[in-house]
């Protein structure tokens, strides 16, 4: 799928903008704060219905103005679709073939994109946390039943963890409904594990095949989950269950001393490796940041296989911090795959010379200016 065109109205720095984009790459070339990351940002919106950036709507309504409006033809499978996002102080409205929907989560759906901005490196160079969740949000987003296991252990989790801190306090400890939970827990934590093991390896796949093509070969990337559980890719739900089971009661004692579980997929890790060496602690500034968008661009393939069309690709500010050779393969990957919208204050002459005519606009102070194909270096 790709946008055909974009009108915004009173968004951001944005008073009455129209404009029509290439299905192929468009360029978004303009110095600091004239608002290349704000467009992004409306493409962003019209496919999620809520800012990357924020959680207050109001800060996308034009200072000043009462409403913002987006509205974006997309090109699908099946036929053009206009979309409409309408944000005023009230709430927001979502519009899908100029026909209101009952609710925001019936719309989104309707355009498919993936961002990478600079604050994806945390991917990478962050917590465990992050990664958890980027593995919980992605894999959640395309398996219903993986979503379904999470709910339920996170109840779980909750439930068991404060019965611990009760446990804390009583002299005579009945650990019967504590062993009713860690079976409840280890049951739908087995199911987790296994779930995600299978998904990283399709993640890994493609991530994989986008570093070897950004990097010409030099680097292959593998992920490592990180758990107690021994030997988890190998072992089947049942033994994941009993691994799990026996764990949680190894560490009954300690558990009760702290308050919290100590034993589960809740405290998992997902390393990524380059040529087998752990990218977080040894990896440089650009392989960090070649691996996040591996990772990240990998997802795009993943959203084909589900939906059986390309998502919109969103680039904020990435070729800057790679190298001429990362620059121009990754540029290489994606064009005629995907429409790609990438944001960057100044085009390297490489980029200028391998990019298959991209549209280039040129935005000064919330003015977007195309240029002249033949203009191009
Ligand atoms: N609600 C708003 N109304 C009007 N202007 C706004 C609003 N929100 C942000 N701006 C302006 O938008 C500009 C920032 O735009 P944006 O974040 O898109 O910058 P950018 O071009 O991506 O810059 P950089 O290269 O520094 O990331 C700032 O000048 C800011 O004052």
């Amino acid at each position: 799928m790709y946008l055909e065109s974009l009108t915004l109205r009173d968004y951001r720095n944005y008073e009455d903008l129209n404009v029509s984009f290439s299905p192929a790459i468009n360029i978004l070339l303009g110095e600091n704060a004239q608002g290349k990351t704000n467009l992004l940002e409306a493409i962003y919106v019209l496919s999620m219905t809520r800012s990357h950036r924020t959680n207050n709507d109001k800060e996308l309504i034009k200072w000043d103005k009462t409403a913002a409006i987006i509205q974006g033809r997309v090109n699908k499978q099946l036929g053009t679709v206009p979309l409409e996002i309408q944000v005023n102080s009230k709430g927001k409205k979502a519009k899908v073939n100029h026909l209101e929907q009952a609710k925001l989560s019936q719309y989104i759906g309707q355009f498919n994109v993936i961002l990478f901005a600079p604050e994806d490196l945390a991917l990478v160079k962050g917590a465990p946390a992050v990664r958890r969740r980027f593995v919980d949000m992605e894999f959640g987003q395309i398996n219903a039943r993986y979503l379904y296991n999470l709910g339920q252990y996170r109840t779980i989790l909750k439930q068991r963890n404060q019965y611990l801190k009760q446990l804390q306090h009583k002299k005579n400890q009945d650990l019967v409904f504590l062993d009713v939970l860690s079976d409840q827990l280890a049951a739908f934590g087995a199911e987790i594990v296994h779930q995600r093991l299978i998904f990283l390896k399709q993640l890994e796949f493609w991530a994989n095949q986008l570093q070897e093509e950004i990097t010409q070969s030099a680097e292959t990337l593998t992920f490592e989950y990180a758990t107690h559980l021994e030997d988890a890719a190998d072992q089947t739900i049942e033994q994941l269950y009993a691994q799990l089971q026996n764990d949680l009661k190894k560490a009954t004692k300690k558990e009760i001393f702290q308050g919290t579980t100590l034993a589960g997929p809740h405290r998992d890790d997902v390393r990524f490796l380059i040529n087998g060496k752990n990218v977080q602690t040894y990896g440089s500034q650009g392989q960090q940041r070649t691996t996040a968008l591996s990772v990240k661009l990998a997802e795009i393939e993943l959203m084909k296989e589900e939906t059986g069309e390309y998502p919109v690709l969103l680039l904020d500010d990435v070729l800057s911090e790679l190298d001429d050779m990362r620059q121009t393969h990754l540029l290489k990957t994606i064009q005629n795959k995907v429409q790609t919208f990438l944001t960057t204050p100044n085009l390297s002459g490489i980029a200028r010379t391998l990019i298959n005519e991209p549209k280039i606009f040129h935005i000064n102070q919330g003015n977007l200016l195309e240029e002249e194909e033949h203009t191009v270096d």
